[in-house]
């Protein structure tokens, strides 16, 4: 009776810690009062249970929830629950909706479910062992999400004819794909080792990535588009006169760059600040700059920018920091325009390769979510990329205060806080970047240098990946304490960047977003932090508030979507780089946030009758 489901969800509260708290107590109506708790019409029976994003943690003793034998909708998702499932919650013989995901539970799926089971999601846990045979007896089911575990062993034959939803992805399940499933999509299945069992064609692309672009590697050779438009007389013309003009002004550039060289030391091409703290060498971006006439600038086609290597050479430039991969400069040329200019060094390749290399990511850079490369300069000894000037600067200085070059580790004084919903918006944006990239770029083409230093934020804070195209230029691999906090373990191994480790970075950033705290060394110690495993021990053994950013916790009702993102960021930063989703399936779950029912905890608590299928 209703005494007695009072008393074990009393039970369960005393037992289970949270950190939103509960307002459950025996001196207030269960049915009308008692937050997430629903009742039936008469008001004599508890039938569901709704406390999603709750941050419970910790495990369900068995003889609380279980005890509960009326209801029929139970929805902890987005907790931090771990431990096994108690039999006795699976088998409440009322039970119809089951919604587990996006815990920390663990073991094997109890044998003995609700018959009445119409939706079992048990999806982002850590559940083990054989999806058991016994699913097969479910037949009111209809959905089941199991994606995101460590299932292993076959796929049991269920042949449930009310079956619509299924996702068994990303487990560890082999052997082949029963006949009566196979009416599902592939992306049911993906991330497993299932030998075969669809149609050959489609049973090799369960294991492997998608690649809709063809294999991508900076020695391969790459075709510009060829345009079949034949060129008119006038432009002929416009073209032999702005070649002439063209050379004159080199002529012009070679003569003054010859002065310069001669002792002219007052040149305006001058770095004008230099950072505090830095002792960074007088030196400027144009000194390498070759005096030979097919040494110029490339523009990339669509670039809007006007004006040429004298203009750039010319601009009043301030180092904006110095890079594993060389100095950035804000060069700010004479018509206003501004430009950040990369001198790059210790490029690995040859010029030829250089200008294919350049050529691809100038093509697959074009997206509102990436830093568009405009030009660049390659000769023998200066190698200069011209990208578009980001205003608002990145997102680690925004998030930690201060240059994360300058004063690793550490957060700003008189900074202004970044709000949840702006946080959103910047990993939204910059997870679409990495996505556009991976998708656009084939399935080898990589980032290699997710971090908040390389996040951009635009004036309406749109995150901007920035430095496409740059490590895969590299003939080394940085190991600056400041770039390995966001390296996945198999590159620290194998030196070898993957989608998949950048898939590893982009979770740890999101980890970053969520925590404020950066994976760089604080000033004075160079130790390397590992931000997933700091993450990974507070959640499993001793979870507090205490992990997420204390400057997030003063906004209302944004628990559960910092829940969610943690769980995202955490399955970003799998140890196995299978069991991260894609850039894609990440990107379409930060989407989900917002979609996803969020208000739900808040509308159950106004109005806890409602909503009652609602997971
Ligand atoms: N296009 C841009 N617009 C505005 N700021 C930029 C731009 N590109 C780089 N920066 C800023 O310039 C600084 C130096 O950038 P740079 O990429 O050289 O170094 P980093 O990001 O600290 O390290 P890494 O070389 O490993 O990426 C960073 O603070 C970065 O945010």
């Amino acid at each position: 009776d209703l005494t007695s489901d009072s008393e074990a969800l009393l039970q369960f509260a005393s037992a289970v810690p949270h950190v939103r708290k509960l307002n459950w107590n025996s001196t207030i109506p269960i049915c009308i009062s008692w937050v997430g708790i629903t009742c039936n019409n008469e008001g004599t029976r508890v039938i569901a249970i709704h406390l999603p994003g709750l941050g419970l943690f910790g495990p369900i003793p068995p003889n609380t929830i279980g005890k509960l034998d009326a209801l029929r909708i139970l929805s902890l998702r987005s907790n931090f629950l771990n431990g096994t499932l108690p039999f006795d919650i699976s088998s409440i013989p009322s039970l119809q909706f089951l919604y587990l995901q996006h815990n920390y539970f663990s073991g094997n799926i109890p044998p003995s479910l609700s018959p009445q089971i119409s939706i079992l999601d048990l999806s982002f846990n850590s559940f083990s062992g054989n999806i058991p045979q016994t699913l097969k007896n479910l037949t009111h089911l209809t959905s089941l999400n199991l994606q995101f575990n460590s299932f292993s062993g076959l796929l049991p034959d269920f042949n449930l004819t009310r079956l619509r939803l299924l996702n068994v992805s990303y487990n560890l399940l082999n052997g082949s794909i029963p006949s009566s499933l196979q009416k599902f999509p592939a992306s049911s299945f993906a991330g497993n080792s299932f030998s075969c069992g669809l149609p050959s064609n489609q049973c090799s692309s369960l294991t492997s990535s998608p690649s809709p672009s063809p294999h991508y590697s900076p020695s391969m050779p790459i075709h510009p588009k060829k345009h079949n438009k034949k060129l008119s007389t006038g432009a002929i013309l416009a073209i032999a006169i702005g070649g002439f003009l063209l050379l004159l002004l080199l002529a012009v550039f070679l003569f003054c760059f010859l002065k310069k060289k001669d002792g002219d030391s007052v040149g305006e091409l001058t770095v004008k600040a230099v950072p505090p703290g830095k002792n960074e060498k007088s030196d400027d971006f144009g000194s390498g700059v070759q005096a030979a006439e097919k040494n110029k600038l490339v523009f990339f086609e669509g670039s809007t920018y006007n004006f040429d290597l004298e203009d750039l050479l010319r601009a009043s430039a301030e180092v904006l920091g110095k890079g594993s991969y060389g100095t950035a400069y804000k060069a700010i040329l004479d018509e206003g325009t501004t430009v950040v200019v990369k001198r790059v060094r210790e490029v690995g390749v040859a010029e030829k390769e250089f200008d294919q290399h350049m050529e691809f990511v100038g093509r697959i850079g074009r997206h509102p979510n990436i830093v568009s490369l405009c030009a660049y300069y390659y000769s023998k000894d200066e190698k200069l990329l011209v990208y578009e000037y980001i205003i608002t600067g990145s997102l680690s200085a925004l998030l930690h205060g201060i240059e994360s070059s300058i004063h690793p580790g550490t957060r700003g004084i008189g900074r202004t806080p970044l709000d949840w919903d702006t946080r959103v918006k910047i990993s939204l944006g910059a997870a679409k970047g990495i996505s556009h990239i991976h998708t656009e770029g084939g399935a080898r083409f990589t980032h290699g240098n997710i971090k908040s230093s390389n996040i951009l934020l635009t004036a309406d804070f749109d995150g901007c990946v920035s430095d496409l195209g740059l490590a895969p230029l590299m003939n080394f691999l940085p190991t600056k304490p400041r770039c390995i906090g966001y390296y996945a373990p198999e590159v620290i191994e194998t030196r070898k960047f993957t989608q998949k480790s950048d898939v590893y970075s982009f979770g740890v950033l999101l980890l970053e977003l969520l925590t404020g705290k950066s994976p760089l060394p604080s000033s004075g110690h160079d130790e390397v932090v590992d931000l997933p495993r700091w993450v990974r021990s507070v959640v499993r053994e001793e979870w507090t508030a205490e992990v997420f950013d204390e400057e997030l916790m003063k906004y209302p009702h944004v628990e559960e979507e910092m829940v969610q993102m943690l769980q995202i960021g955490l399955a970003c930063v799998a140890r196995v780089p299978d069991m991260r989703p894609s850039m894609d399936e990440a990107v379409k779950m930060i989407a989900d946030l917002r979609s996803s029912d969020s208000s739900e905890y808040r509308a159950s608590s106004e109005d806890n009758r409602s909503n009652v299928q609602t997971p």
